[in-house]
């Protein structure tokens, strides 16, 4: 069975709700813009590209019932309008905003063809957001090629250990993952030895969300809490010595800041400091050139509850009750609370950013050159991958 964060058909598009995994799997109707915007709010679907596919699909199927005008450009300035009312959910992940801009371009340019009509414009939108979710899945996959045969090159001849943060697999994508797909990659080529994943506190997507993915697909795998990277990362001579941190991203800037999950900054500082090497996986899209530096990434915040109370099933005598779901606050009453829930990991702690075109490096002057990315953004419909960088 293939994980699916996103079941989209034409006119019927469901979520899977990943704030009650990994007790219960729950499919969630989506019905348009409005059900679509607080799924993402609410982080029922969540991770860069999800949020950008959902939003787009959930316009998709509204559209599809909506009685709109035959005048192709009132239907045209309709659509641009419940973009911009989809991209106020969450501002960190500039997929969204990307996707947003290549679905306006569609529509602006269906609405101007000769022949067009209210219902051609709908028909042009339906079809780029579908083609979103499909173009997803064969980016993330290059992106685990690209990203195991790198990691492989470091350490020749030997199984490796990779460490990650956060959920960048098939819950976070529209299948595959990012960095998950690269540890997927690892496990297909019988290279990965064992890959470890973060709780990833405060909304713990690392031991709900990633270890359900790496348990569902058999990969040998161990959760740690935030709070022991440093400590696995200094075990050098040991067997379980990691070859390589792998990440995902929100944003990336024009330098190759990158706003990734709160926790991932102190990751590359660790990293660093043990000589392993930090890399960042992300499909093209979320390079964003307009951003110059991690200084000009918007970090959105989260409320204080998400930190202070948690949610699961009853336990007691080891036994799960999952019919008997609980909320505990775990923090002292009254406490303030900071919860951002990203964080911006300066360029220079990165080795590497994973895209689907290939691994880019940092040049002789010490800095990335990412303006390759810009032809990701000129596209209006991502056509498939081809070659390496
Ligand atoms: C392929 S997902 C990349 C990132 O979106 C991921 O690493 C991450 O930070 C997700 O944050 P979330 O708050 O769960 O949406």
């Amino acid at each position: 069975m293939v994980l699916e964060a996103i079941r989209y058909e034409q006119g019927s598009l469901q979520i899977l709700n990943q704030l009650l995994l990994p007790h219960q799997t729950e499919y969630e109707q989506i019905k348009g813009s409005e059900d679509g915007w607080h799924a993402i709010k609410a982080m029922r679907t969540r991770g860069a590209p999800a949020i950008a596919i959902v939003a787009a699909l959930s316009l998709a199927v509204e559209l599809q019932d909506a009685k709109l005008s035959e005048n192709a450009e009132e239907v045209s300035a309709f659509i641009v309008e419940k973009l911009n009312y989809l991209v106020t959910s969450r501002p960190t992940a500039v997929n969204l905003a990307d996707a947003a801009r290549k679905l306006k371009r569609v529509v602006e340019g269906a609405s101007k063809a000769s022949s067009s009509d209210g219902p051609s414009v709908v028909k042009a939108y339906c079809d780029a957001a579908a083609q979103m979710l499909i173009s997803d899945v064969s980016d993330n996959e290059a992106i685990g090629k690209y990203g195991a045969e790198w990691i492989e090159k470091v350490a020749p001849g030997k199984e490796v250990s990779v460490l990650t943060h956060c959920n960048t697999g098939s819950l976070a994508t529209a299948g595959y993952g990012t960095a998950l797909g690269v540890i997927r990659s690892l496990h297909a080529n019988e290279s990965l030895k064992r890959a470890f994943c973060t709780e990833t506190r405060p909304y713990n997507q690392g031991s709900r969300l990633t270890a359900f993915e790496l348990v569902h697909d058999k990969i040998p795998a161990t959760l740690i809490t935030d709070s022991m990277a440093s400590a696995l990362l200094q075990l050098k001579g040991s067997s379980e010595r990691i070859t390589a941190i792998v990440v995902g991203a929100d944003r990336v800037a024009a330098n190759g800041d990158t706003a990734n999950k709160i926790g991932t900054y102190q990751l590359a500082i660790t990293a660093k400091y043990h000589g392993v090497k930090f890399l960042v996986a992300a499909p093209r899209t979320t390079i964003d050139l307009e951003t110059k530096s991690g200084a000009d990434i918007t970090i959105e915040e989260r409320p204080g509850h998400e930190m202070t109370v948690m949610k699961g099933p009853w336990f007691e005598a080891g036994r799960v009750d999952l019919d008997h779901v609980e909320t505990v606050s775990i923090a002292a009453e009254g406490i303030d609370v900071w919860n951002p829930a990203f964080d911006v990991t300066p360029a220079e702690l990165i080795d590497g950013i994973i895209t689907e075109l290939g691994v880019v490096e940092k040049g002789q002057n010490g800095k990335f050159d990412l303006t390759f990315a810009m032809e990701a953004h000129n596209e209006s419909v991502k056509p498939s991958t081809v070659g390496g960088l």
